[in-house]
């Protein structure tokens, strides 16, 4: 999917929800675990449930990869199922020396060799360049690099000071651009992160950036919102827990919809505010 496709997708469906697919067996509504595969089984039901609120999903690869080959298989179906209007992010936090990246390029980008089809994938910008750039030898794919996460122990590294009133998070934004343009990089800034947000937007205008943390991590809609948004959108907001387990009965992906409803309508009117900092 383009930049300029995304962009589309946002406004047309008044959304720039991400839906994440934090899929863990042991959450499942009981009456599910019948299913041959209770883990798809789910996550049909979610999507169906969302995909006219959401403009992207983003499974993350943790939950599969414990499951094994059955949770390969379970990412692959998702990953079909997901309709095309709407753009997959394979959370899986990648980056190694240049050869061994390739083979995670391969395996997240790549379905003629036995990888799977995902549109993006987070990577982690310590290794460098060199780390960063197989994953943006997939023409049309997207790299979306960790900036300034929003975990407690973000400030460990993230936040160290690199120069005169600059930290590691904005060297990380700086020389990315060298790497690639907002038309092929995107930026993780958690939501909890939202004081940030003004500095990040001066050194990324135009970089859509994926903020994960409202719902289950307690960030701010509003401040995100207001801080983060441009006029091509911008930003993918994501929320996982607070969606998938908003009830663990029957009524699963019922409550799933008003959850992603509740945040859908909020975004609808930031975006008809088109407000920004
Ligand atoms: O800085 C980051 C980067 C990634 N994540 C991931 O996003 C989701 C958040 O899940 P919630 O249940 O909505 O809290 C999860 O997959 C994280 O691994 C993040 O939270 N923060």
């Amino acid at each position: 999917m383009t930049y300029n496709e995304l962009s589309n997708q946002i406004f047309q469906k008044q959304s720039y929800l991400c839906v994440g697919l934090d899929t863990d067996p042991r959450k499942l509504p009981h009456h599910l675990l019948s299913e041959p595969d209770p883990v798809f089984a789910f996550n049909r039901a979610i999507i169906d449930a969302t995909a006219n609120l959401a403009v992207a999903y983003k499974p993350n690869i943790a939950f599969y990869e414990a499951q094994g080959p059955r949770g390969w298989e379970s990412l692959q179906k998702t990953l079909d199922y997901i309709p095309a209007d709407c753009f997959t992010i394979a959370d899986a936090k990648r980056g190694d020396i240049g050869n061994t990246s390739g083979l995670y390029a391969r395996a997240f980008f790549d379905p003629t060799a036995a990888g799977l089809n995902f549109d993006s994938i987070t990577v982690a910008p310590y290794m460098g360049h060199d780390s960063v750039m197989p994953f943006l030898d997939y023409a049309g794919k997207w790299v979306i690099l960790l900036a300034l996460t929003s975990n407690p122990g973000s400030a460990d590294f993230q936040r160290l000071a690199t120069g005169d009133k600059e930290e590691l998070f904005e060297a990380v934004i700086k020389r990315a651009h060298t790497w690639a343009g907002p038309d092929r990089l995107m930026f993780v800034v958690g939501a909890t992160q939202a004081d940030e947000l003004s500095r990040i937007r001066a050194l990324a205008p135009d970089s859509f950036l994926l903020v994960p943390g409202v719902g289950a991590q307690g960030g701010s809609l509003a401040d995100v919102s207001r801080r983060g948004l441009t006029a091509a959108g911008g930003l993918l907001v994501n929320a996982s827990r607070s969606i998938l387990y908003a009830s663990n009965g029957t009524d699963f992906a019922d409550r799933a919809h008003d959850e992603a409803k509740a945040l859908q309508a909020e975004m609808a009117e930031y975006l008809a505010v088109g407000n920004r900092q």
